[in-house]
């Protein structure tokens, strides 16, 4: 069964035109949101997705534009929707988590609300081991660079395609993918104006062979994106809401 994705935001963190970056996943009907930002819930109600219709959210990294809809989530959930929804969180971020982002909204001690396991399904997950999200649904997670010292997670999915979370650009990652993992598809984080300090910059992965750029795709773009059309080398921009199909 193919893969399809549909991007609810392909805007950088702080775009004011495209809605965050996060990924809707779908293989045999069964749906995974990768990454849940400000935005997601707004993103969402404009495809007419309801949130109890996710099946699974995994979560990259802690930044606001992929994890700021959290509480929202949990709390539609909770008591609206009066269900958990499986949540994947790699292991070095569980905590930071509900620490250090969503304990101050849905901590309510009175009612017994004390961890993440009081709103979601938890699944931790751990760093080169692929994991059957769903049973056509393999995700491996790769640490990627992004913030000094601040764990990141990108992607590897069904041995195909590779998703960068937000991450610096890494040539030399990218090349093992192609060359000795069977990866055919890059869906990466794109920043258009140098340097690209936290993220992959266009002029960096403007360096990859050609053969290379055929498989990547941009996304997690600024609002400039339109100006860039035709500048971007072999490589091509996704576009948010469009279903692409991987197989
Ligand atoms: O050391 C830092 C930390 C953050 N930032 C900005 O904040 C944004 C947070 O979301 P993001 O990771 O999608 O993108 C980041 C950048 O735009 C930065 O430029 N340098
Ligand atoms: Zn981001
Ligand atoms: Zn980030």
């Amino acid at each position: 069964m193919a893969l399809q994705i549909q991007m609810i935001g392909t805007g950088s963190a702080f775009s004011k035109k495209y809605y965050n970056n996060n990924a809707l996943i779908t293989v045999d009907g069964s749906m995974l949101l990768v990454d849940c930002g400000a935005t997601a819930p707004q993103a969402l109600h404009k495809l007419n997705i309801p949130l109890d219709r996710i099946d699974a959210i995994l979560i990259t990294h802690i930044h606001a534009d992929h994890v700021g809809g959290m509480e929202e989530f949990a709390f539609r959930l909770k008591y609206a929707y009066k269900k958990k929804t499986r949540l994947y969180v790699p292991s070095a971020i569980a905590d930071s988590l509900w620490n250090h982002s969503l304990r101050g909204g849905l901590e309510n001690l009175a009612e017994g609300m004390s961890g993440l396991d009081d709103y979601f399904d938890v699944v931790l997950l751990d760093e080169g081991e692929a994991s059957a999200v769903f049973p056509n649904l393999q995700v491996e997670l790769i640490r990627t660079e992004h913030i000094p010292a601040k764990p990141s997670y990108s992607l590897f999915i069904n041995d195909m395609l590779f998703y960068s979370a937000d991450c610096k650009f890494d040539a030399e990652l990218l090349t093992r993918l192609y060359e000795h993992r069977g990866c055919r598809y890059i869906m990466h984080d794109c920043q258009l104006s140098s340097p690209g300090l936290v993220h992959a910059s266009l002029d960096e992965l403007l360096t990859l062979p050609p053969e290379l750029q055929r498989t990547v795709h941009l996304m997690h773009y600024d609002d400039t994106m339109e100006q860039f059309i035709g500048k971007t080398g072999e490589m091509t921009f996704v576009e948010q809401h469009k279903w692409y199909t991987f197989s």
